[in-house]
């Protein structure tokens, strides 16, 4: 087995323990109450933010909170909890994503409702999502955002989740690691789409994955460099090959100052940006 047949085993346990407590139809229920508590308080704008979160003018960093990861095992940070969210802010990050898996990257659900009390950035709750009860779950956590990874859905589930997804008024970032699955992503309905530079299965980083990948990705989609992310010439080089956005997780964490770490990430790939009219690379229709 390897290591995401593994996350994926435990994740299911979990669920199903999950779904013993709480019936996916409580958990209906519970969502549509918070949503009707939500619109007699008219709390619309439950992140305090009503703008756009992707526009494609500018680069952007989605900074993440992780505490481990099956590959690194528990990665140390250099500042709290607190201090790492403020430095996010202060560094310019336009989104915080939370890993809530347990077994492997030591995340919970508890972490994300922490960080949404924490900071008013919109949030992306990042987890091995593969059923509707995942999806409702992300929605009463408060997310904004979801993950999903195309390498564990067939392209109806994919779907369907996508779907539900923008029902219940989450915007789903769809991974994807290989042309097959940008195929497969698109061809369900994915406008907002990650290339992962780490292969899942063995680890492996290779920052020229979003180079060959992002021409095959419309102009019109956003597209997020995920992973391996160390410095400002990697943002530089995956801006120059038509990313949007990038997803930063453990040198943000293990970062002294990940304030100043994000400002230097996001001004070289900024500057890549104006420099490499960066979307001639990218395919100019769907
Ligand atoms: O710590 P890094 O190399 O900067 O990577 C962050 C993020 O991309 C990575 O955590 C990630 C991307 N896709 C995932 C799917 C599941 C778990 C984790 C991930």
């Amino acid at each position: 087995m390897n290591i995401l047949e593994k996350i994926l085993v435990e994740k299911s346990k979990r669920l199903d323990q999950l779904q013993e407590a709480v019936p996916f139809s409580r958990l209906v229920t519970q969502y549509e109450d918070a949503q009707t508590k939500s619109k007699k308080e008219n709390d619309s704008s439950k992140t305090g933010f009503d703008k756009p979160i992707f526009t494609q003018n500018t680069f952007q960093v989605i900074a993440e909170i992780k505490r481990a990861s099956p590959s690194k095992g528990k990665i140390p940070w250099a500042l709290s909890l607190e201090d790492l969210l403020k430095q996010y802010e202060s560094g310019g990050a336009s989104l915080i994503s939370v890993l809530t898996e347990e077994d492997f990257f030591l995340g919970s659900n508890t972490l994300f409702q922490t960080v949404r009390q924490l900071t008013l950035l919109p949030l992306l709750r990042k987890d091995f999502i593969f059923t509707k009860y995942q999806v409702y779950e992300s929605a009463l956590l408060g997310a904004n955002v979801i993950l999903l990874i195309t390498s564990i859905l067939d392209q109806q589930k994919l779907h369907a989740l996508i779907i539900l997804a923008e029902q219940l008024g989450l915007i789903p970032l769809v991974e994807c690691r290989d042309e097959e699955e940008i195929a497969k992503a698109l061809a369900a309905g994915a406008t907002l789409l990650g290339i992962n530079n780490r292969d899942l299965r063995t680890f492996e980083i290779n920052l020229n994955r979003t180079a060959e990948l992002s021409q095959l990705i419309p102009k019109d989609c956003f597209l997020v460099s995920e992973s391996g992310i160390l410095e400002p010439k990697d943002a530089a080089l995956v801006s120059h090959f038509g990313a949007d956005a990038i997803l930063v997780g453990e040198s943000c964490v293990r970062s002294n100052h990940p304030g100043e770490h994000i400002r230097a990430l996001l001004e070289a790939g900024q500057e890549q940006k104006l420099l490499s009219s960066a979307k001639t690379k990218r395919r100019d229709i769907l």
